[in-house]
């Protein structure tokens, strides 16, 4: 694709994004009935204290009861209209499967499902591992599928909305994060593919996928800050971005939106010249195989 058409298709699709920060009123999640998994700390935490100040309810998890019960009571101190906890791992489906019908017990209904934890992944080559890769599958993924499948009667009833939060590694082949890679295509795969069910069933459920490329919360500086060129993109304003987009009911989000669109258009035009430049973005040499 020319490089006039991409700073054309960038152009237009910047004056969306401006529309859509200058169109989305704070209000419309006041008193709305919000699950974000992975809150403990990172970008969870920070969706938690914005949805908190926006007047929601919410209802947090993780594994980590001592930093859920500080983000709990962050969230009343910033307005929530009531902050909840549920601690535990993902790798259990009957957790996933608990904390959904906890968000029944307590507001007899849901309005969005923010789905946002992942399990450890390391930054190195593949190590042949794949009982790793079945183990982030099910928390990465499959544990995703079971909220959905547990939330959608009470989803359907209010016509909420399912924020999946995804990667640049889900979309684009990206080294040295193989098995997470793995199980955020899987998310495309499954969330894109309900999402046309939903519209040819005409229900009122919306799905956004959330295209993520570096952003600067501890893990992720801890795991690769020795790689990257660049310092990652703030956790607040990623947070804020992907409840906006999931307000407004958008299919997609790509956050930094430049580096993220800008690499999905390369993507399907020149898919080498695209892994060459992705190549070229880290430090290489630093990775040295475990
Ligand atoms: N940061 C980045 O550069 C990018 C992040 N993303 C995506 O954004 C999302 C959040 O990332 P980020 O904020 O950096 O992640 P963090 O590592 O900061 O937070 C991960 C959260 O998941 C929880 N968690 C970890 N293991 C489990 C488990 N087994 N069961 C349940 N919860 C668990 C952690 O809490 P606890 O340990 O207490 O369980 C924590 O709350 C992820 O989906 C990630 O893929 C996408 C692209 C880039
Ligand atoms: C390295 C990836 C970014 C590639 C890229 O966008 N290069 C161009 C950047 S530049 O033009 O500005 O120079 C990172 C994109 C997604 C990251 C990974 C991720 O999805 C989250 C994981 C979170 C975990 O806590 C740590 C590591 C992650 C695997 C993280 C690693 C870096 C990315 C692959």
């Amino acid at each position: 694709m020319a490089v006039r058409e991409i700073s054309v298709v960038c152009a237009v699709d910047c004056l969306i994004l401006l529309i859509s920060f200058l169109i989305f009123p704070v209000q419309m999640l006041k008193g709305k009935r919000v699950i974000i998994t992975g809150a403990s700390t990172g970008i969870g935490e920070q969706m938690a204290y914005h949805l908190a100040r926006m007047g929601a309810h919410v209802l947090i998890t993780a594994r980590t009861e001592a930093k859920l019960q500080k983000v709990v009571t962050r969230c009343l101190e910033l307005g929530a209209a009531s902050a909840h906890y549920m601690n535990g791992s993902m790798e259990d489906m009957a957790l996933a499967e608990d904390v959904v019908k906890e968000a029944k017990q307590l507001w007899g209904g849901l309005d969005m499902l923010i789905l946002n934890h992942i399990g450890y992944t390391y930054f190195n080559y593949f190590d042949g591992d794949v009982e790793y890769i079945r183990k982030l599958l099910e928390i990465n993924f499959l544990s995703y599928v079971a909220m959905t499948v547990s939330a959608l009667p009470m989803l359907k009833e209010s016509g909420g909305s399912i924020l999946v939060v995804s990667s640049t590694a889900g979309k684009i082949g990206i080294p040295f994060v193989a098995p997470y890679s793995a199980t955020k295509f899987a998310l495309d795969g499954f969330f894109s593919s309900l999402r046309q069910e939903l519209i040819i069933e005409n229900i009122n459920v919306s799905i956004t996928l959330c295209i993520l490329g570096y952003i600067a919360t501890e893990t992720a500086e801890k795991t690769v800050s020795h790689v990257m060129q660049k310092p990652g993109a703030p956790k607040e304003e990623c947070a804020l971005e992907i409840i906006k987009s999931g307000a407004l009911r958008k299919r997609e989000l790509y956050y930094p939106y430049t580096i993220v669109r800008i690499a999905l258009l390369i993507r399907d035009w020149a898919p080498e010249f695209l892994d060459s430049l992705t190549r070229n973005s880290l430090n290489v040499e630093n990775v040295k195989k475990s």
